[in-house]
């Protein structure tokens, strides 16, 4: 159900190894309408209160893609400090990023450099979109940001409150999370599996080698 607490359980990341799971996530300063685009998107609804996200939020939904049922968990944190101790694990396995910023606060869209930064470190490749949020609140006169063409990203103008472009948003959003996940497996996910599975070898050649050892130190049953 929408707006779920996450458990620990629902923590198990293994999941979006799947072929119909996956994980997408929100960046972006605090209150630039991170939470209320994806209650937007989930309940089409709109609450003009003040409540921060505490810590981590899980959104669950289930989409339709070519005919294929997808299972999306929309991941959603505070953009203060607080994020800054889980970073690792939220990017981790993460197919697609919605990265919002408050047309009517610069800051929000300076702070972008910020995250784009970070999320390029944990994942170099997955797709990401601009958004514009807020955009009910001002006058749009065809105002122009640099960042996303800077960088080859989609840019897209909504609004939370109003609900403009957010289920045109959170759609592609979903559609290139998938087809990210069917074809192109990120760098860095090949060359973490590589270094498990090395490991894994690793400790079974260890057990052989100690279980060898066993049998000949083991005096034979007479
Ligand atoms: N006018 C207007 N206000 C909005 C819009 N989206 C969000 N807000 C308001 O902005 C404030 C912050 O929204 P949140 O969704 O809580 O922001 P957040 O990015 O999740 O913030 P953190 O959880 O602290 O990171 C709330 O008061 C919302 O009502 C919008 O599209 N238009
Ligand atoms: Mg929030």
């Amino acid at each position: 159900m929408a707006g779920d607490r996450a458990k620990p359980c629902e923590l198990d990341q293994e999941k979006y190894d799947a072929d119909d799971n996956v994980k997408i996530i929100c960046l972006g300063d605090s209150a630039v309408g991170k939470s209320k685009l994806v209650e937007r998107f989930l309940m089409d609804g709109f609450q003009p209160q003040q409540l921060s996200t505490y810590a981590l939020t899980l959104y669950k939904h289930t989409a339709t893609v070519d005919g294929k049922t997808v299972l999306v968990d929309f991941w959603d944190t505070a953009g203060q400090e607080r994020f800054q101790s889980m970073h690792a694990s939220y990017y981790h396995k993460a197919h697609a990023c919605i990265m919002v910023f408050d047309v009517q606060r610069k800051i929000t869209y300076k702070n972008l450099s910020t995250w784009y930064t970070e999320l390029r470190e944990f994942r170099p490749e997955i797709p990401c979109i601009v958004v514009a949020n807020k955009i009910d609140d001002i006058k749009m006169t065809q105002k122009s940001f640099n960042f996303a063409r800077k960088f080859s990203l989609p840019l897209y103008f909504v609004s939370a409150a109003d609900g403009t472009n957010v289920v045109k948003l959170f759609s592609d959003a979903i559609r290139l999370a998938v087809s990210y996940k069917q074809n192109s497996r990120d760098f860095m996910d090949e060359v973490l599996q590589e270094l498990e599975n090395i490991s894994l070898e690793q400790e079974e050649e260890d057990m052989l080698d100690r279980e060898q050892r066993g049998r000949i130190e083991s005096p034979p049953p007479s």
